[in-house]
C-alpha cells in the first residue's frame, strides 16, 4: 500500500448517469442529502449488524450517529457518520462503478426526454453521485471500522469522469463526506435551510442526525453558533411508532426513501402483530406505478428486514410470495435471532408465520382500495394486475381472495380496459346460465372478433376476453368462481346449458345427419391435423373454427408454451363448421374442388385463431385457384 494519491477513471455507466442526473434532477436537487443521510445510515446499520459477531468493530464508540456541517466561507457541507466506513478497494469499487443488477436494463430504457428519464433514475436509485447536482467537488474521506489508523482512505472527484484516492490518516472511524457547493448553491449554506431539508426527508431516519445549535445573535443581526450539538430528527424508527403520531406526509416521505420512488404511494398498512405465535411491526406499501423490472421474478427488492430495530437485510424475499414483488415496506421481528440468515429465514416457522400474516395485510389493502377507492384500485390493475394474477397458482390458500381481486376486459364494457371482477360477471349472468365464459387470444382485438364467441353474441351472454401472456396459466389453476364454472368457448362441445333452446337441440341434430357424409370426409383428408370434424351452432358469421376438446390444450396455449420453448402436447383441435353458411353448404354438393375447400377453411380457421399457417404459400396457392373459377 503506497501513500500515493492515484488517479482513476469512472466506469462509463456512472458518467452517463453523473451527466443525466445533473441535468434531469436539477428541479428536485435537495434530494442529496436525503441519499448522504441514508448512506450514512445504512453504513451505521452496517457496522452495527457486523459488530454482532465482532463487538470490537465498535472500538471505543458505540454511540451511533450522524452529523451535517456546513461552512459558509469554504462553501461546503459535510455529512459524517461513525458508521462501517470504506477501506481504499471499497472507495475505488463502490464510488466509481455501478453494480446494481439491472443497470444494463435501466439504460437501455432510457429516453432522453428529461422527464421520463428523471423517473427512471428515480426508480433506478440516485444514491451518492447526486452529489455532484449540487457540488463541484466531493471528498470523502473514511476508514473501515476495524482497520488500523493509517489505513484511511481519500477520495475525491469533480465528477468530471474521474476520481483519486489516496491513503490518509484517520483516527475516527467512518465516513466524512465534504461537497464543495457549485456557485449558485449559497442558499444551501444555512443552518435553517439544512434543517428543513432533513426533517423533510430524513425524519424517519432511527439514528440521531446531529447538527451545531444556533441561536440569533442581536449583535450581528443573524444565527450564531453556539458550539453544542442538537438532534434534528425524532431518532426513532418511523414504523415503531403508533400510527397516531405519523402524518401521512411523514408516511409517504418514509416511503420514498426505501423504495427509489419519487411518487407517494398508492396505499400503505401499518400493524403490531403482538400477542400471538409471533411478534413483529410491518409497515407495507403499494406503489403508484411499475418499477422497470417488475416482469423479473427473481427482482425482489421490496422487503427490509429489522429484528429489533437493527437492519439485518435489505430485499428479504423469503418474507413476500413472488406475486407480491411489488410491495415496499418494512418488517421488525421481536422474534428472530439478530445474526439469523438468509438460509435460516428459509426454514424459519416464524417467518413463515410473518410471510403469511403479511400477504393477508397486502391483500386486505387491495381489497380496501377496491371497495372504497375504486380509482385507485384501477391504477394499482394497470400497473400491477399481471403480477398479481400469478398468485392464483402460486398462493391456493388465498386463491379466493385473490380471484376477487381480479379484473377483466368483457364484451359488456366492450373496451380493452380491464375493469370487470368475476362478481360483477356473475352479477349479470343470464337466467339459465350456470358457467363463466372466456377466451383467450393474443391481443384483445383478437379475443374479441374471435370466430368463438359468435353465439355468445346472439344470445347475448357476457364473455370475458383475455389477452394477457400469463391468463392461460392462471386458468389452468382457477377453475371456479362463487360455484360457477369458469369455461373456455374455444374448449370441449359447445354446452350453453339452459341457454340452448330445445328448437336449437333439434336443429343440431337434424344437420348433423344431413352433413354425415361430409365430415366423414373432411376427417379422412384432415386425419393428420384434426382430431374429429363436426358442426355448431356456435358460429353466426364464420364458416369454421378450431376448439380444442375438452381435456385438450387451447391452440393459444400450445403457442404460448412454444414461444416459452417448451414442449406442447401434440393433441389436436376440433374442426367445427357452421351448417348455416354458404361455403359449408357447397362441401355438400362440391365436385372437383372439395379438397381445396376444405383445405382453406381448415387454414381459414388456424389464422382466425391467431395461428400461423404450416404451409402459407400451399394456402395462397389453393385461394388464387379458386379465385380463377369465379367467372369474373
Ligand atoms: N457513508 C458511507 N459509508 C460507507 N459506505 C458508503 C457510504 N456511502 C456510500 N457507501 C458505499 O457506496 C456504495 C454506493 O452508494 P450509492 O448510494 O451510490 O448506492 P447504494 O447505497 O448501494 O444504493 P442507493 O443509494 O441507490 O440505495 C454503497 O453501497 C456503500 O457500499
Amino acid at each position: 500500500m503506497g501513500a500515493m494519491k492515484e488517479t482513476l477513471g469512472f466506469q462509463t455507466e456512472v458518467k452517463q448517469l453523473l451527466h443525466l442526473m445533473i441535468h434531469s434532477l436539477y428541479s428536485n436537487k435537495e434530494i442529496f442529502l436525503r441519499e448522504l443521510v441514508s448512506n450514512a445510515s445504512d453504513a451505521c446499520d452496517k457496522l452495527r449488524f457486523e459488530a454482532i459477531n465482532d463487538a470490537s468493530l465498535f472500538e471505543s464508540d458505540s454511540d451511533l450517529k450522524i452529523r451535517v456541517q456546513f461552512d459558509k466561507d469554504q462553501r461546503t457541507i459535510t455529512i459524517t457518520d461513525n458508521g462501517i466506513g470504506l477501506s481504499r478497494d471499497e472507495a475505488v469499487e463502490h464510488l466509481g462503478t455501478i453494480a446494481k443488477s439491472g443497470t444494463k436494463e435501466f439504460f437501455g430504457k432510457l429516453s432522453g426526454d428529461q422527464k421520463k428519464d428523471a423517473e427512471l433514475i428515480g426508480q433506478f436509485g440516485v444514491g451518492f453521485y447526486s452529489a455532484f447536482i449540487v457540488a463541484d467537488e466531493v471528498k470523502v474521506r473514511s476508514r473501515r471500522a476495524g482497520l488500523p489508523i493509517d489505513q484511511g482512505v481519500e477520495w475525491t472527484s469533480k465528477g468530471d469522469g474521474e476520481f483519486t484516492v489516496e491513503a490518509i490518516e484517520k483516527a475516527e472511524r467512518g465516513t466524512e463526506i465534504t461537497l464543495h457547493l457549485k456557485a449558485d448553491e449559497d442558499e444551501l449554506l444555512s443552518g435553517w435551510k439544512l434543517k428543513s431539508i432533513l426533517t423533510r426527508y430524513s425524519d424517519h431516519i432511527s439514528l440521531p442526525i446531529q447538527m451545531v445549535k444556533e441561536e440569533w445573535d442581536e449583535e450581528s443581526g443573524g444565527m450564531k453558533a453556539t458550539g453544542e450539538w442538537e438532534t434534528v430528527n425524532k431518532a426513532n424508527a418511523l414504523w415503531a411508532r403508533s400510527k397516531s403520531e405519523v402524518t401521512e406526509e411523514q408516511y409517504n416521505e418514509f416511503y420514498k426513501s426505501i423504495s427509489f420512488d419519487f411518487q407517494d404511494p398508492l396505499a400503505h398498512t401499518h400493524n403490531k402483530v403482538e400477542g400471538g405465535a409471533s411478534e413483529y411491526t410491518s409497515l407495507l406499501y403499494i406503489p403508484a406505478k411499475a418499477p422497470f423490472d417488475l416482469w423479473d421474478r427473481n427482482q425482489q427488492k421490496g422487503i427490509k428486514l429489522y429484528v429489533k430495530r437493527v437492519f439485518i437485510m435489505d430485499d428479504a424475499d423469503q418474507l413476500m410470495p413472488a406475486y407480491l414483488r411489488f410491495v415496499k415496506g418494512v418488517i421488525d421481528s421481536a422474534d428472530l435471532p439478530l445474526n439469523v440468515s438468509r438460509e435460516i429465514l428459509q426454514e424459519s416457522r416464524d417467518v413463515r408465520l410473518i410471510r403469511d400474516g403479511s400477504v393477508k395485510k397486502v391483500l386486505g389493502m387491495l381489497e380496501d382500495l377496491a371497495t372504497n377507492q375504486p380509482e385507485k384500485y384501477t391504477t394499482f390493475w394497470n400497473e400491477f394486475g399481471q403480477v398479481l394474477k400469478e398468485g392464483v397458482g402460486d398462493d391456493q390458500a388465498n386463491r379466493d381472495r385473490i380471484a376477487k381481486l381480479l379484473r377483466f376486459a368483457s364484451t359488456h364494457t366492450d373496451t380493452a380496459d380491464q375493469t370487470v371482477s368475476l362478481a360483477d360477471y356473475v352479477g349479470r349472468m343470464k337466467e339459465g346460465q350456470d358457467k363463466i365464459y372466456y377466451v383467450t387470444a393474443d391481443t384483445y382485438t383478437a379475443a374479441k372478433y374471435s370466430p368463438h364467441l359468435e353465439v355468445f353474441k346472439k344470445k347475448g351472454v357476457e364473455v370475458l376476453l383475455l389477452s394477457d401472456r400469463v391468463d392461460e396459466w392462471m386458468l389452468s389453476h382457477l377453475s371456479e368462481f362463487d360455484g360457477k364454472a369458469l369455461q373456455s368457448c374455444a374448449k370441449g362441445g359447445l354446452d350453453l346449458g339452459q341457454l340452448e333452446d330445445e328448437q336449437e337441440k333439434e336443429t343440431k341434430k337434424k344437420v348433423e345427419g344431413e352433413f354425415k357424409d361430409v365430415l366423414k370426409r373432411i376427417e379422412e383428408l384432415l386425419k393428420d391435423k384434426i382430431k374429429e370434424a363436426r358442426v355448431t351452432l356456435r358460429l353466426t358469421d364464420s364458416p369454421a373454427c378450431l376448439v380444442a376438446d375438452e381435456q385438450g390444450m387451447s391452440e393459444h396455449l400450445k403457442r404460448l408454451l412454444k414461444q416459452a420453448g417448451q414442449q406442447a402436447p401434440d393433441t389436436k383441435p376440433i374442426l367445427e363448421l357452421n351448417p348455416e353458411h354458404p361455403l359449408i353448404q357447397r362441401l355438400k354438393i362440391e365436385k372437383n374442388h372439395f379438397d381445396e375447400w376444405v383445405n382453406i377453411l381448415f387454414d381459414q380457421a388456424t389464422l382466425a385463431e391467431g395461428g400461423q399457417l404450416e404451409d402459407p404459400a400451399g394456402f395462397v396457392r389453393r385461394l388464387n385457384m379458386l379465385l380463377l373459377t369465379v367467372k369474373a
